[in-house]
C-alpha cells in the first residue's frame, strides 16, 4: 500500500496544533494601503545561497552581486563570512577590488558567537559602509530544544553579542560606517512580550539616536500562520517599541505555506519599512519571499517599486543560472507562460482589450504605451517587463475565434471580418483536434491558406450551377490605394465575371496600408443559403475581390459537391504571410 493509504484511517491532523491568535484590538492595518515602496534588501547571497546543495561558485556569486545592484537593490546581505573560506572570500574580494557601489549597503550575518563575531567584524576591514546582521532563535521550542536556555540566558546571548560586535567593530573597523540588524528568529513563534524584551535589551546597548539606526528584522523564520497573525504580530511591536523613530522595522518572510507574499505585504500595511527577501523566491525549504513578485504587486498598484523589472528575461536567466535552479513557467509576473492565453475566452477578452487601448490610443492621439493599461486578463502590460506581444496568445483545442483572430492579426497582419473569425476557428479547432498539442502561428498561416486563398484553376466566369454569385467584400489593409473608385471597379470587375456585391464593409476608416503593400480582400459568397469564405492579396483592390470570391466559391463548389478542399498550390504561398 503506498503511503497516501494510510490517510484512509484518518488523516493525522492530529499531530498539528493551529496559530494562538494574538488578540489585538482596534487593529490599524487592515485600513491602510501601501503608497510606497519598502527599503528592500536582497538576501540571494545569503539565505538564497545557504539553501542551494551547491552553493555558488565566486563567479556567479559576483555576478548575482552585478545583477541586483544593476537593478537598484541598495541592501545586499552578501554572505555569512564564518560559514566557509569561498563566503569570506566573496566578501573580501567586495571590498578589496572596490566593487560596491557608493550607495550600496553589505550585510553579512553572523550567530552570536564571540568568536564568530570577530571573525565576521573583521570581514568587513575596509569597507566604507556595511552592516552587521545578528541573529539568535527566541522562540521557545529552540529555547528548549537547540539551546537549552531560559528566556534570560536566550535574551543575554543577544546582548552580549551586540556588545561583542560593539567591542570588535571599535577595534577593527576604524572609520566605516557600521550599520546594525538583530534578528529574534523565529520571531513568529515567539511570545511577543518577550521578543519585546528581547529588542529593547540589544537597543539599550546599540543605543539608537537619529543617525544611528537599528533594524529589527522578524522572521517568520519557518511561515506557520495565517498572513493576518503575522501583520498583527507586527503592528504588535510597532505600537510598543520604544524609539521607534530610529527603529526600522524589517521583515523577513519565509513562504512554507505559500503565502510570503501576503505576509510580507501585510506587514508593511501593519508598519514593515524593510522586507528581506530573495529574487524569484529562492532561499530555505519552500524559498523567501519573492522580491520580484513583491516588487511588481506594487507596480501594477501604480507604486514605484525603486527596482528595475525592465528586462525581466534578462534577470531570470541571470538567476536560474546562478543558483542552477529553474523559475517555474508560471511563476507571477517572470513566468514563461504568466502573459500567454491558451483558452478561447481569456484570448477573445484579451484581443478585444488590445483593440480597445489601440482605438483610444487613435481617437486621443496617444501612444497605445501611455494609456492607462486596461486588457482583460493581463495584469501587466508584458512589455513594461520587457516581454512580447507575440506568446500573449498561443492556439490549441482550448482556443476560440478571438485566439486565432488575434493571431492572424499580430502575427501575420490579417485583420479578419468577425464572420470569417468564426468560420476560420472552426477550422483551427477541427486540426487542433485531430492533431493534438499546441498549433504554432505559422501552421496556423498555413491552415488559412489552404481554406481560403485563390485556386487558380476555377474556370470563370463565377455561375454556379447555373445560380449567380452573391458578395459581400471586406476590405483590409493594403497599399494605400483611392478606396471610392477602385471599390467602383472591383464590382464592375465582378459584375463582369457574374457576381453581384451586396456590401462593401470597410472596418477602418482610411487608406488601406500594409507593410507589404498588399491589397487583402475577404470575400464572403452566399451560394444556395450558405455563406463561404475566400481570401485575396492582390496589387489593386479589384484583383484582390475576384481573387477572395474566386477562393470562396471554390470552397463552396468542393463543399457542396462533397469533395475535399484543395491544397494550395505548389511553390510560393498565394498571399505572403506576415505582413
Ligand atoms: C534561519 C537562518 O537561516 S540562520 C542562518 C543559517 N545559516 C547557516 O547555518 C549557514 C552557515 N552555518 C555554518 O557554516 C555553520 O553552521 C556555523 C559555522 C555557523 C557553525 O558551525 P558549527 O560550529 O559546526 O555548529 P553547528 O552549525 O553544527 O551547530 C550550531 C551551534 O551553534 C548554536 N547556534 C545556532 N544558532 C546560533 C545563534 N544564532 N547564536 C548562537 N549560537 C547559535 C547551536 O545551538 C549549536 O550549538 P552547540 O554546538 O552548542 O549545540
Ligand atoms: C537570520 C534570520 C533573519 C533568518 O534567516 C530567518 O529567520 O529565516
Amino acid at each position: 500500500m503506498s503511503s497516501a493509504g494510510a490517510w484512509t484511517a484518518g488523516a493525522p491532523a492530529a499531530r498539528y496544533r493551529p496559530f494562538t491568535p494574538v488578540g489585538l484590538t482596534g487593529r490599524r492595518w487592515p485600513d491602510s494601503t501601501i503608497t510606497t515602496a519598502p527599503r528592500w534588501l536582497s538576501t540571494d547571497l545569503r539565505d538564497g545561497n545557504q539553501s542551494l546543495a551547491a552553493p555558488m561558485s565566486p563567479e556567479r556569486k559576483l555576478a548575482m552581486f552585478e545583477l541586483l545592484t544593476g537593478m537598484g537593490y541598495r541592501e545586499v546581505e552578501v554572505g555569512f563570512p564564518v560559514a566557509s573560506q569561498d563566503d569570506l572570500a566573496f566578501v573580501r574580494t567586495l571590498i578589496e577590488r572596490d566593487l560596491i557601489p557608493d550607495d550600496v549597503r553589505i550585510s553579512v550575518l553572523t550567530p552570536a558567537r564571540d568568536e564568530m563575531i570577530r571573525r565576521t567584524v573583521l570581514s568587513l576591514e575596509g569597507a566604507r559602509r556595511a552592516t552587521v546582521h545578528l541573529y539568535n532563535a527566541t522562540s521557545p521550542l529552540f529555547r528548549r530544544v537547540v539551546f537549552g536556555m531560559s528566556r534570560d540566558e536566550c535574551k543575554d546571548l543577544a546582548v552580549h553579542g551586540t556588545r561583542l560586535l560593539l567591542k570588535y567593530a571599535d577595534k577593527l573597523l576604524g572609520d566605516c560606517d557600521l550599520g546594525f540588524t538583530y534578528s529574534p528568529e523565529l520571531f513568529n513563534e515567539t511570545e511577543l512580550e518577550f521578543t519585546l524584551e528581547v529588542c529593547e535589551a540589544v537597543m539599550d546597548v546599540w543605543r539608537p539616536e537619529p543617525g544611528r539606526e537599528i533594524v529589527l528584522n522578524l522572521p517568520t523564520t519557518v511561515e506557520r500562520s495565517l498572513p493576518n497573525v503575522f501583520a498583527d504580530q507586527i503592528e504588535w511591536l510597532d505600537r510598543n517599541l520604544s524609539r521607534r523613530d530610529d527603529v526600522c522595522l524589517s521583515v523577513h518572510p519565509h513562504n512554507d505555506r505559500g503565502t510570503g507574499v501576503a505576509s510580507a505585504e501585510l506587514a508593511m500595511l501593519a508598519g514593515a519599512q524593510r522586507v528581506e527577501g530573495c529574487l524569484f523566491g529562492n532561499g530555505e525549504r519552500a524559498g523567501n519571499v519573492c522580491l520580484v513578485t513583491l516588487g511588481l504587486n506594487l507596480l501594477t498598484q501604480g507604486v514605484d517599486p525603486g527596482v528595475d523589472f525592465s528586462d525581466l528575461d534578462h534577470v531570470r536567466r541571470v538567476v536560474e543560472g546562478c543558483n542552477g535552479l529553474p523559475v517555474h513557467p508560471r511563476h507571477p509576473y517572470a513566468g514563461e507562460l504568466v502573459y500567454t492565453a491558451f483558452s478561447g475566452s481569456h484570448q477573445d477578452a484579451i484581443k478585444k482589450g488590445f483593440d480597445a487601448l489601440d482605438g483610444t490610443a487613435a481617437e486621443s492621439g496617444a501612444r497605445p504605451a501611455d494609456l492607462p493599461w486596461e486588457v482583460p486578463y493581463l495584469p501587466l502590460d508584458p512589455r513594461d517587463v520587457g516581454r512580447a506581444y507575440e506568446a500573449v496568445v498561443r492556439i490549441n483545442s482550448q482556443s476560440g475565434k478571438g485566439g486565432v483572430a488575434y493571431v492572424m492579426s499580430a502575427r501575420h497582419g490579417f485583420t479578419l471580418p468577425r464572420p470569417m473569425q468564426a468560420d476560420f476557428a472552426r477550422v483551427v479547432q477541427a486540426h487542433a483536434e485531430a492533431e493534438g498539442g499546441e498549433i504554432s502561428p505559422d501552421v496556423v498561416w498555413r491552415l488559412f491558406e489552404r481554406a481560403y486563398v485563390e485556386y487558380p484553376a476555377l474556370p470563370l466566369p463565377l455561375v454556379f450551377c447555373g445560380e449567380p454569385v452573391t458578395a459581400e467584400l471586406h476590405l483590409d489593409g493594403g497599399r494605400p490605394c483611392p478606396v471610392g473608385t477602385a471599390v467602383q471597379d472591383a464590382r464592375d470587375a465582378l459584375a463582369r465575371w457574374g457576381v453581384e456585391v451586396r456590401a462593401v464593409h470597410r472596418p477602418v476608416p482610411g487608406p488601406l496600408a500594409s507593410p507589404a503593400g498588399d491589397v487583402v480582400v475577404y470575400a464572403e459568397c452566399r451560394v444556395r443559403g450558405r455563406a463561404f469564405w475566400g481570401a485575396g492579396a492582390q496589387d489593386d483592390l479589384p484583383a484582390a475581390a475576384l481573387s477572395a470570391v474566386r477562393s470562396a466559391v471554390t470552397r463552396a463548389r468542393m463543399a457542396i459537391n462533397g469533395l475535399d478542399v484543395p491544397a494550395p498550390r505548389d511553390g510560393r504561398p498565394a498571399i505572403a504571410a506576415g505582413r
